[in-house]
């Protein structure tokens, strides 16, 4: 009977088990969440992160697939690694995951969440979006502040050969990281204030490298956008590790810089009262004058956010990606000639580069893109968090769950990028581009309402700096390619720990870049003067070879316009013309005196240390070679190309007198004719109408 009895009990107990397992799930039916690991009580997930976290979150995907499902102390956190389901996150999942968790950086840093990186989504974050949009990085902004940014890129090149030239020597070890963060620092700097933080003559010196450290300890001495107490808030009460107090004591610093900054505006009376928005050229007095008309919006707390997401979001970014471009080119040599090579023909060498040449550089948007594709500054870009439930590759992701995007996975996926560690730049050439669409397996900036809106700033800055860079000087790396990727640090932001060192700038110096504009009018004026003259005198002496070329010209350009400079690429014969000249008539028939510093030998003989002159065993060298070679040869021949071909095209010539023009040779270092040239000239029938419009 008691036996009986105890088997009652048990089969009621089951019985009531199963009643209440199938009302709750008939009420609410069990979510489908996302696969996920073994969790632990308390900690979830966090015994699974080894290394740093975009790694740990890599290879867990290839186990656990695209779509994963976390819990790290009291947050969940979906974590995403495939084109398809970034793009569910930001298409139909776009307003479910504009917002950011909150998080001790947020409120520390943020002003009060003011700051557009961490506002919630809504009306705040739309109107400081519109806001920096329309004052940072509408095009009307950018093409304002891009004479600004050409003229940093001018004290950087002449910096870095000021520091390579220090001890006599050409070539010197220079700390790029440095170099480049004070750059770009003071790019944003002046974007934001009008003033640069470290002044010209400062720039590289201990100087400058002090104000630069102290600036970093303000503002990027901790960028973690959220820590281990933001996952076990219990870490708070006992003050763990310090990292509470050491960011109120970071933004006690921020605060301080940032009024004294406002002080200053404000003392100056730079902020005029007459409300001209027209005549405020820097962000903080356009804010300032804003406050005037709407205190309530345009608070100090308000302005001061958008110049430190200004500072911090702009400054780290962009120059990691400027060294680690330069890392990778460093390592793959071919890659940087390519690109030298494609500046050079599209920039000369007369000039330094602005933004204007960007859209011609096609190369240098690929290495860019590329540098980006491999080491993305932000791996997991920024949390996103969801404010309602939904579902993202067919799991259900409840709400109040913070989203990780691993770019970086996406980035290096075999199944989408072909050898996908390899250093390609190719890849993202125009038609590849075109033809498979990068959308959503190229994510650097982020997709959706959140993305980078400063990403076209922040590419042209990158372009900038890398052109000038490989254009200007010869580098070289001690780093090899394969340690590139073991420095890969474990912040959000991925910072290489050992900065790319080694810079060894060839000739130029800057007082050579700004003596090009005199070198045009003197060396450059004289040599293609005379070379013109050679030239003609000598088609004058052929006129057979006059009509070749006239008839060149003639088919390729028409009646209708004149010969512009791009044409001359399309006129081999002309260019024949040009070379025969100068292999008869260099204009410096023994070239400059080149100068040895050192012994050496040349087909077995023995140079001394001492001056020669010219150089041997070449067969055609009217520009000189190597290092030492005439820096203007190719606007050398735009130049003659474009004037000789005008000459042939509109006019029709004729020697004056009996016989041929004559071709003595004066003396001297330039090859000049012995009497000058003389010639009969009119336009000819068929130009006359368009010669009728000048
Ligand atoms: C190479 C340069 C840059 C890279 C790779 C980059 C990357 C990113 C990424 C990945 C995000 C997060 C997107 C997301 O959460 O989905 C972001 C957000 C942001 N970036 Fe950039 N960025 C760059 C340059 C800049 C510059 C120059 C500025 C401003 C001067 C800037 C301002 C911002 C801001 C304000 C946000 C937050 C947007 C929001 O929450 O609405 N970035 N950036």
């Amino acid at each position: 009977m008691e036996n009986l009895n105890s088997n009652y009990y048990y089969y009621l107990a089951i019985l009531l088990c199963f009643v209440i397992f199938l009302l709750k799930h008939l009420r609410h039916p069990r979510k489908r969440l996302p696969p996920s690991p073994l969790s632990l009580p308390i900690i979830g997930h966090l015994y699974l992160i080894k290394n740093s976290l975009h790694q740990t979150l890599t290879s867990l995907s290839t186990k656990y697939g695209p779509v994963m499902y976390l819990r790290f102390g009291c947050r969940n956190m979906l974590v995403v690694s495939s084109p398809s389901a970034v793009e569910e996150c930001f298409t139909k999942n776009d307003i479910v995951f504009a917002n950011r968790p909150q998080s001790m950086a947020g409120d520390k840093f943020s002003f009060n969440y003011t700051a557009v990186v961490w506002a919630p989504y809504g009306y705040l974050w739309r109107a400081l979006r519109r806001l920096t949009v329309i004052e940072l990085f509408s095009s009307n902004s950018l093409q304002k502040s891009s004479a600004m940014r050409s003229e940093e890129i001018g004290l950087l090149i002449r910096g870095l050969l000021k520091a390579s030239n220090k001890n006599g020597t050409s070539g010197a070890k220079v700390n790029s990281s440095s170099w480049v963060f004070t750059f770009v620092f003071n790019v944003m700097m002046r974007t934001g204030t009008g003033k640069r933080c470290v002044s010209e003559e400062d720039i590289g010196t201990e100087k400058g490298k002090q104000i630069i450290e102290e600036i970093r300890g303000i503002f990027f001495a901790s960028l973690l956008v959220m820590n281990v107490c933001d996952f076990f808030p219990v870490l708070k009460w006992f003050g763990y590790k310090g990292i509470e107090k050491g960011m109120v004591s970071l933004h006690k610093k921020r605060n301080e810089f940032l009024n004294n900054l406002f002080d200053e505006f404000r003392q100056k009376k730079v902020i005029s009262t007459d409300r001209n928005r027209e005549k405020k050229s820097t962000l903080v007095e356009t804010l300032l004058s804003l406050q005037e008309s709407e205190p309530e919006f345009y608070t100090d707390d308000l302005i001061k956010s958008v110049i430190t997401v200004l500072l911090i979001a702009g400054t780290e970014t962009t120059s990691m990606t400027i060294q680690w471009a330069m890392s990778l080119l460093l390592a793959h040599p071919e890659a940087f000639h390519k690109l030298r090579a494609e500046i050079d023909s599209k920039v000369g060498y007369e000039r330094l580069l602005n933004g204007s040449d960007l859209t011609n550089l096609p190369y240098l948007q690929c290495v860019i893109n590329e540098t980006l594709r491999l080491y993305p500054p932000v791996p997991l870009l920024l949390p996103h968090y969801s404010l309602e439930d939904c579902t993202v590759g067919g799991y259900d992701v409840p709400k109040h769950t913070i989203l990780m995007v691993n770019a970086w996975a996406i980035h290096r996926d075999p199944k989408l990028w072909d050898e996908p560690e390899k250093f390609k730049p190719e890849r993202f050439g125009e038609m590849e581009w075109e033809n498979e669409g990068f959308n959503y397996k190229f994510v650097p900036f982020g997709m959706g309402r959140r993305a980078c809106p400063g990403a076209t700033m922040g590419l042209h800055t990158v372009s900038l700096v890398l052109g000038s860079l490989v254009k200007w000087f010869d580098w070289e790396s001690v780093e090899l390619e394969e340690n590139l990727d073991a420095r890969y640090d474990s912040r959000i932001t991925l910072n290489k720990d050992k900065p790319l060192e080694r810079a060894q700038p060839e000739c130029y110096t800057y007082d050579i870049i700004k003596g090009v504009i005199m070198v045009m009018f003197t060396a450059g004026t004289h040599t293609s003067a005379v070379t013109m003259e050679w030239a003609m005198s000598l088609l004058l002496n052929h006129p057979e070879v006059m009509k070749k070329a006239r008839l060149e010209i003639d088919n390729l350009v028409g009646e209708d316009r004149l010969l512009e400079e791009l044409d001359i690429l399309k006129l081999p014969y002309l260019r024949c013309i040009i070379n025969e000249t100068l292999r008869l008539f260099p204009a410096g028939p023994l070239l400059v005196p080149h100068f040895s510093s050192q012994e050496c030998t040349i087909e077995g003989y023995h140079i001394p240390k001492e001056r020669f002159e010219g150089i041997e065993g070449s067969k055609f060298l009217p520009f000189g070679m190597g290092r030492r070679a005439c820096p203007g040869s190719g606007l050398a021949m735009r130049l003659i190309g474009l004037s000789l071909g005008l000459f042939i095209k509109c006019f029709e010539w004729e020697i004056i007198g009996p016989g041929l023009v004559g071709l003595g040779e004066s003396c001297g270092l330039m090859l000049s004719k012995l009497e000058p040239l003389e010639a009969l000239y009119r336009p000819r029938e068929s130009m006359a109408t368009l010669l009728s419009q000048f």
